[in-house]
């Protein structure tokens, strides 16, 4: 009955896993799905694909949120609505600090709100902060699989490319990578009281003023496309399910 699904998604009102992992690209929803046990689809509406299947023998959930903050919270919110309680993002990135590689993972440990949709929830003082707890959760797996890996607050911002208007440069900040949705998942954690946070796939840089000419980045310019991401994400999955597993569990100190 069409009242017993969510709106949005179309997602059962309730029942979903208490565990999330959410992704931007319906396709690589559905290859994280892939390595679940019995997974099944639950709903595929616009650019929201949904999965849920076994890791391990916990039940999770997959998900795709799309391109852009704005569309992403409602996917959050809907999972949140259905019974989702943990939700990391593993999504693709560009490095914005000297000494990370494409298809290196990022542990984000907050994310700055250039989202372009929580200033319309929270005031935009308020911190974007991961979960303690996932941090060290991903930062676990991350160790035990032997994936390169670094910490670092990622630039979550909503233009994707430049325009006329100068950026505000973070250049000095460490700030270690950009995409486009992880402050907006932090912030609708806090606000609905979910444990969340994200790991990032270095896909190159996307826009010339981030590389800093005097200390080289050492990606290629953005180019989502190769195989070096590509071995990246495959790894960085594992990463993701193995730290939604800890989390679980409870075991990270
Ligand atoms: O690979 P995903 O998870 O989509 O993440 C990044 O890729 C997209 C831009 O190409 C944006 O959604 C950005 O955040
Ligand atoms: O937003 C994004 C996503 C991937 N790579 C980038 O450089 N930026």
């Amino acid at each position: 009955m069409t009242q017993d699904l969510l709106p949005v998604t179309r997602v059962p009102r309730t029942g979903l896993p208490a565990h999330a992992l959410v992704v931007g690209d319906p396709a690589r929803a559905a290859a994280v799905a892939e390595l679940l046990d019995g997974a099944e689809e639950v709903s595929y509406q616009r650019e929201y694909r949904v999965f849920r299947g076994g890791w391990q023998g916990l039940p999770v959930a997959v998900a795709s949120h799309g391109v852009g903050a704005p569309g992403a919270v409602l996917l959050f919110q809907e999972l949140a609505d259905a019974g989702v309680r943990t939700m990391l993002r593993f999504g693709t990135a560009g490095a914005m600090r000297p000494g990370i590689a494409d298809g290196d993972l990022v542990v984000a440990e907050a994310a700055v709100r250039d989202d372009g949709v929580t200033q319309q929830l929270l005031p935009p003082e308020y911190p974007a902060y991961s979960a303690p707890e996932a941090v060290l959760a991903l930062q676990r797996a991350a160790r035990a699989a032997q994936v390169p890996h670094h910490r670092g607050v990622v630039w979550t911002r909503a233009a994707f490319q430049p325009g006329l208007i100068p950026l505000f440069s973070y250049r000095g900040a460490g700030l270690a990578a950009i995409e486009m949705e992880l402050s907006a998942l932090l912030v609708t954690a806090s606000l609905r009281g979910l444990v969340a946070g994200g790991a990032v796939v270095i896909d190159g840089v996307n826009a010339d003023e981030l590389a800093d000419r005097d200390t080289p980045l050492s990606t290629g310019a953005y180019d989502p496309h190769r195989e070096v991401v590509a071995a990246g994400v495959e790894r960085g999955a594992v990463v993701c399910l193995q730290a939604l597993r800890l989390l679980a569990e409870g075991d990270v100190a």
